[in-house]
């Protein structure tokens, strides 16, 4: 190939993270190991001097350095200035809020990345659709981060993969390249639909399974409610045009794996927190400020697979605990008593 022919990718040397949570500051460590200018904005003025001044957010990342070059600020228009790429770093409920507040200062062309697993409540949309409606940028632009990244272990270096979904297949491997370190290997795709679907349904799967833990059940009920969870959100996904192969890779059973089996996940503490006898409320307590994602999206994910006509019952268990009161021994025998049916009807 000619160098004329070869693909021109938007080069990204500067990154503004946009939020400084647990994942919001892994990524912005992982774009600065790749060798990125990065900026984080912080809700909070003195988690922005503490990332600036002492390299490390104990609230979210205890005991963990973050690189030097790595700058923070609590004015979004400071930490907007000039980048190439926009990483948005909160969680998905507040998304659209902040985002109004933020879409007049975004840099014309930057790419708009999106970190937030989740399903709008009320409005059913997907992140890249909420970004596309208040940032006024066709959501085929925009890149969506999923796969199983539990940000603790990146942040500790610990090797995983991720895939960065977009149409726009160039915007992806702009973002790949600014990403790509030595522990972080980000794939491409450009199903959008299933990348993102999967990111919102595991975290409902992961609640069910830290409640069957917290239960004392064992592996044979973990890898049940995993495997049923992957069908029915690759139900969703078929119907709402995914890809299916999108729910065999990264964003699909890769992220499903780690979310529901791990410690460090929020979901699966939740839940497990529920399963051993805690309220809702006294769960959310635990939490220390920090998003279960689950907790919301099995409300809007419910409404979803209703307004398409799909079967989702771990997903409408999940609602019944977490919004009805359903008690997690009850909602576990429900769906086991259900009709017998065919594996793949
Ligand atoms: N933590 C993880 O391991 C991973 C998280 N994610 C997703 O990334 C998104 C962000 O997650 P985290 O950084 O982990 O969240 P987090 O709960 O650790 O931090 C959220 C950040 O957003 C800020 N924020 C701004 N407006 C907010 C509001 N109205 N309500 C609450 N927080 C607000 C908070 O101050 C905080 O800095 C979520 O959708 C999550 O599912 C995805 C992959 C890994
Ligand atoms: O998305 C995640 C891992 O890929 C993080 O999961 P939790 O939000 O449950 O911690």
């Amino acid at each position: 190939m000619s160098p004329e022919s070869q693909p021109v990718q938007p080069q990204v040397r500067r990154v503004t993270v946009l939020g400084a949570g647990s994942w919001g500051t892994t990524f912005a460590k992982v774009l600065a190991d790749a060798g990125r200018d990065v900026t984080m904005w912080a809700r909070r003025p003195e988690v922005a001097e503490e990332i600036s001044q002492r390299h490390s957010n104990e609230a979210y990342l205890p005991g963990i350095t973050l690189p030097e070059q790595i700058g923070a600020t609590s004015d979004p228009a400071k930490a907007l200035e000039g980048a190439d790429a926009v990483v948005l770093a909160v969680p998905s409920q507040s998304l659209r809020a902040n985002l109004v507040r933020w879409r007049d200062l975004l840099p014309k062309g930057a790419i708009l990345v999106s970190l937030a697993k989740g399903v709008e409540l009320d409005t059913l949309l997907r992140m890249s659709e909420v970004i596309s409606e208040i940032a006024g940028v066709p959501s085929g632009e925009v890149v969506a981060v999923s796969g199983p990244n539990l940000a603790r272990e990146i942040a500790q270096g610990q090797p995983a993969a991720a895939v960065l979904a977009c149409a726009d297949h160039d915007r992806a491997v702009a973002i790949q390249q600014a990403a790509f370190n030595s522990y972080f290997r980000p794939y491409t795709n450009t199903d959008v639909v299933g990348c993102e679907l999967a990111g919102a349904c595991k975290n409902v799967i992961a609640l069910s399974c830290g409640m069957a833990a917290g239960l004392g059940f064992g592996a044979n009920t973990m890898a049940t409610l995993i495997t049923r969870g992957l069908a029915e959100m690759a139900r969703l996904g078929a119907k709402l045009g995914a890809d299916p192969l999108t729910f065999a890779g990264l964003a699909g059973v890769g992220d499903l794996v780690a979310t529901c089996s791990s410690p460090l996940s929020r979901n699966r503490t939740f839940g497990e927190r529920v399963g051993r006898g805690e309220t809702i409320e006294e769960a959310k307590a635990a939490q220390g400020g920090q998003v279960a994602e689950g907790v919301a999206s099995c409300v809007s994910i419910r409404a979803l697979a209703a307004q398409v006509g799909v079967d989702m019952p771990i997903t409408e268990a999940m609602y019944r605990v977490c919004h009805e009161g359903c008690a997690p021994a009850r909602a576990g025998a429900e769906l086991l008593g259900r009709q017998q049916k065919h594996e793949w009807s």
